[in-house]
């Protein structure tokens, strides 16, 4: 039975971002569009734009109605009636913009009110420090921290302090939008509700792990942003790394957050450090150069529409990483566990491969091993690749068969995007899917010596043709028997 949504009002720092309008506006519409916004929800957008609520909404309209099945006109315009905006530079002195906030929230303090930070990582403390001198933080707002936290660990440490000056622990929230996936979500019911997985999960049956991130996306419009990121922050700092910890964790005592957090942390810490001259060995950064994505001929990052030039960061930043891990621990040791993500790649796809080890004495000529894919997306699903006969007299031939669990076919609801879930979690005050702050302390430790390492190089990544499935250093990380699998079977 769904519970009656309470009012809120979620206010949005930087929401006329990339993230806002690609991911949050989206999923914010359709929470509405499935009743679970109460009808006095508001959705105050906040960034240095200049723009009235008018204006606003007529930029939301133009960039995120084309995004969503808008099969109700009069639903879209309630979602539009719902949004305000209001122009503030946290990196000035800027009155104007803090009062108009504050005008807009006065005699609304009994509604659950969440502060959104989709803004560069930067701007998060400043933020806080002015919301808790406009007096705008009640006992019962929350706060919600965009990934990366920070750039490096000594940066997210600061904005920790910084966040955690004016909030409380309980009131933070650090999203990690892969958590949200259901796929994701399933992984854990996969691995803690079936019994035949566990006595295998591990390295005596479990040859190597491999999890990939491919978008087929650039970074037009990004360079802001992308340029002081890179591959490596953007993304395996934050949702490779939470995938290999669900992927790698010991069964948590209970379902419940601190319980899964505190199993994540472990894995966190077990990992190997890689530093000095391993950086070079189990590391690969790539930059994608001009090409044919997705039909069409794109630009290479440093060729990106933008409305800055090229800078030397920008020569020297990575649209692809590739990191051969290893945890050490009981469980996982000698365990290669293949971490890859790129922009420009030939797919969009995200998933993780467990490729367990061959037989121990195989009688049948042409058997090859074993292995699971969880697919995240795009059609989320689970195949376990089995070796079937093929039929006929004869000699005995085989074949790798998948048994595939499609959950599009297998259950009949729509599978929500991770940030419906998220957000709505946010509103009715549910942290479990958000990270703690020694789990994003963990994961910077051990990003750290391979960031220090790159910058230390000076020298650019290795070119990609965009639509090519990344720089050719990184097949060289995967092990001989890892590549015999893809060019036989491929995906
Ligand atoms: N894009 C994505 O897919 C994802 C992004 N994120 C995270 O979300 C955050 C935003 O990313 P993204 O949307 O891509 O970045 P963008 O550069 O597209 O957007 C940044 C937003 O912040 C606002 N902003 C920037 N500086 C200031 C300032 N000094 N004062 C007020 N507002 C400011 C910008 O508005 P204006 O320029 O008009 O002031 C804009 O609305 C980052 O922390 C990123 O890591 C996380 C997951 C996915
Ligand atoms: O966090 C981010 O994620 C998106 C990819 O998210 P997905 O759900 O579409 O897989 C990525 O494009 C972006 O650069 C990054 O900041």
């Amino acid at each position: 039975m769904s519970e009656t949504p309470q009012s809120a009002d979620l206010i949005v720092f930087g929401g006329t971002g990339d993230l806002s309008m690609r991911k949050l506006f989206p999923a914010l519409y359709h929470c509405d569009r499935d009743g679970r916004l109460a009808p006095e929800t508001r959705i105050i957008a906040m960034s240095r734009g200049g723009l009235d609520d008018a204006d606003f909404r007529g930029k939301v309209d133009a960039e995120v109605r084309g995004s969503v099945p808008v099969d109700d006109l009069d639903t879209w315009q309630r979602f539009l009636d719902r949004l305000h905006h209001v122009s503030v530079d946290i990196s000035g002195e800027d009155a104007t913009g803090w009062a108009a906030l504050t005008a807009l929230l006065a005699g609304h303090e009994q509604r659950s009110r969440v502060f959104y930070l989709a803004s560069p990582p930067m701007t998060f403390g400043p933020f806080c420090r002015e919301l808790h001198r406009a007096g705008l933080v009640t006992p019962a707002s929350r706060v919600v921290l965009e990934k990366p936290l920070g750039r490096d660990l000594a940066s997210a440490q600061r904005i920790n302090d910084e966040v955690g000056a004016i909030f409380d622990e309980e009131q933070i929230y650090r999203i990690d939008h892969y958590l949200g996936k259901e796929t994701v979500q399933n992984l854990l019911v996969l691995r803690f509700a079936n019994a035949f997985l566990e006595p295998i999960w591990n390295s005596l049956w479990i040859d190597h792990v491999q999890i990939t991130v491919a978008e087929t996306v650039g970074t037009p419009g990004r360079r802001g942003y992308y340029d002081h990121a890179g591959a490596l922050r953007d993304m395996v700092q934050n949702h490779l790394l939470q995938l290999l910890c669900l992927v790698a964790m010991e069964p948590p005592s209970r379902n419940d957050r601190e319980s899964i957090r505190d199993e994540k942390v472990k894995v966190l810490e077990s990992l190997r450090a890689i530093t000095g001259g391993e950086v070079d060995r189990f590391t690969v950064r790539g930059q994608y150069t001009a090409g044919e994505s997705g039909g069409v001929q794109v630009p290479g990052y440093l060729d990106e529409p933008d409305n800055t030039a090229p800078t030397d960061a920008s020569h020297r930043v990575e649209t692809f990483a590739a990191i051969r891990a290893e945890v050490k621990n009981w469980r996982w040791a000698g365990v290669p566990f293949y971490l890859r993500t790129g922009k420009r790649m030939p797919d969009r796809y995200s998933e993780i491969v467990v490729q367990f080890k061959d037989v121990p004495h195989s009688i049948f000529p042409g058997s090859t091993p074993n292995r699971l894919v969880l697919r995240l997306q795009p059609s989320e699903g689970i195949k376990l690749h089995i070796m079937a006969k093929e039929p006929g007299a004869g000699e005995v031939a085989l074949k790798p068969v998948p048994l595939s669990l499609s959950f599009a076919e297998t259950f009949t609801t729509r599978v929500p995007e991770a940030y419906e879930r998220l957000l709505m979690d946010v509103l009715t005050g549910n942290p479990t899917l958000f990270m703690r702050r020694d789990e994003v302390a963990a994961a910077w430790r051990w990003i750290d010596p391979i960031l220090g390492a790159w910058e230390s190089y000076g020298t650019a990544p290795e070119p990609y043709p965009a639509g090519s499935s990344g720089p050719a250093g990184a097949h060289e990380l995967v092990s001989r028997s890892d590549r015999a699998w893809h060019e036989e079977y491929p995906a």
